[in-house]
């Protein structure tokens, strides 16, 4: 028999999980989505293979319910999921990424019928809305699921039907959740809207200044980016978290103030090393912190087709490229590419190919 999955909220997490779930065999998707535009682009990709205009009708045909809205909403939706008369068994599921507000009004549910699973893939983007969908976004990624109690079998099920993702899962607790998340999610995306907002008075006295914003700059804001509602949502649904964090920020800021002050060169090389032989030891071949895959720099002048000319040389070798980016290319100046593969053997056959045909090229370790 077919097992029925519902998403509500076709966007960046919701279609790239209805690309995944539509893969297994005897599943049919329903979406869901208040942008008739994402609607119709996922049913007409074949991402959906059903469209709902209101969730709660279809609701008790579902056998799995995605929620991947805003967090507000998806609170919103757990409240009018209670008052559904259902006469099957309803696995409901969220992606949100603060896990306190929406574990809190799952565990209000009454609905005998309804068992709650919250998840939350820990893989994304700066970008938004279905057209930024993909169905690889989550490989390797971890997938955190954080169960009410008595849900080991929806734990399962929930496994089974994400099993195309190839995520990888952890099950926490929602205060470790929040916790871990707000030290490595929330709070750097709060330090990155803040350095922007800093670069961005400068400019005013320096006007040159968006021009010198080079890789460094570009790196640490590039999640400033991301869309600023989600992040709204995100900051204040864990609040508490993010203003306890920006308390210890600011005692370690004045403490790094003092060093510079007082000229403490040493607390400051020892400042800067510890926290060099930290971020050098996360993990970079598992997705996480770092992206998984296996890079090569190679250098390129900015002339035409100088970009062409290296993907060729790759190409003709039949070798697999995961992600192309261009760093640094300024008018007249070497550039690099940074190309990514999948596995190490690539890495290491494209960086030998291409010194043969002369170029730089670095691979990162
Ligand atoms: N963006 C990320 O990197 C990321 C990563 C992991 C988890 N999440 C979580 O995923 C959830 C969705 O984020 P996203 O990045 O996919 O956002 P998104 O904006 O790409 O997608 C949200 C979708 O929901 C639809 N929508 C909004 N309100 C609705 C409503 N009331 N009813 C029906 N449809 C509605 C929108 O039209 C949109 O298509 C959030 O809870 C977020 O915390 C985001
Ligand atoms: O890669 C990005 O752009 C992200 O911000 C993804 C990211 C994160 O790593 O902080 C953002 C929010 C999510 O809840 C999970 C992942």
């Amino acid at each position: 028999m077919k097992t029925t999955v519902a998403v509500a909220g076709l966007g960046l997490i919701g279609g790239s999980i209805a690309m995944n779930v539509k893969k297994k065999d005897d599943v049919k998707v329903i979406g869901f989505d208040t942008d008739l535009q994402s609607l119709e682009l996922a049913y007409r990709q074949g991402v959906i293979d059903e469209k709902a205009e209101n969730l709660l009708e279809v609701v008790p045909e579902v056998d799995v319910l995605f929620i991947a809205l805003p967090i507000a909403s998806t609170i919103d939706v757990l409240k009018e999921l209670d008052g559904v008369s259902l006469h099957k068994k309803l696995l409901v599921t969220d992606v949100s990424s603060v896990k306190n507000g929406v574990m809190k009004e799952a565990a209000k549910l009454t609905n005998e019928n309804i068992s709650f699973v919250g998840g939350h893939p820990m893989s994304g983007s700066h970008k938004n809305g279905f057209t930024a969908a993909k169905p690889h976004l989550f490989e390797n990624a971890i997938y955190v699921l954080t169960p009410g109690s008595d849900e080991e079998d929806g734990v399962e099920e929930l496994k089974n039907i994400l099993s195309e993702t190839k995520a990888r899962f952890l099950t926490l607790s929602t205060k470790e959740h929040d916790e871990m998340t707000a030290v490595i999610s929330h709070f750097p995306h709060l330090i990155a809207s803040s350095l922007v907002h800093q670069a961005r008075k400068w400019q005013q006295t320096h006007p040159e200044l968006k021009n010198l914003a080079a890789g460094g700059f570009r790196d640490i804001t590039r999640i400033a980016s991301s869309n600023p509602p989600l992040w709204q949502d995100i900051f204040f649904q864990n609040n508490d978290q993010l203003i306890h964090m920006l308390e210890d920020w600011i005692k370690e800021m004045t403490e790094l103030k003092t060093y510079l002050q007082n000229g403490h060169e040493e607390d400051t090389l020892r400042y800067l090393t510890e926290a060099k032989v930290y971020r050098d030891g996360l993990p970079v071949k598992e997705k996480g912190a770092i992206p998984a895959f296996y890079d090569i720099f190679v250098d390129i002048y900015d002339q035409p087709g100088a970009i062409h000319k290296v993907i060729e040389i790759l190409a003709t070798a039949d070798i697999n490229i995961k992600n192309i980016e261009i760093l640094e290319i300024r008018e007249g100046i070497t550039g690099v590419l940074r190309i990514s593969f999948p596995t190490g053997t690539e890495q290491e056959d494209s960086a030998a190919l291409l010194r043969k045909k002369n170029y730089e090229v670095v691979i990162e370790q």
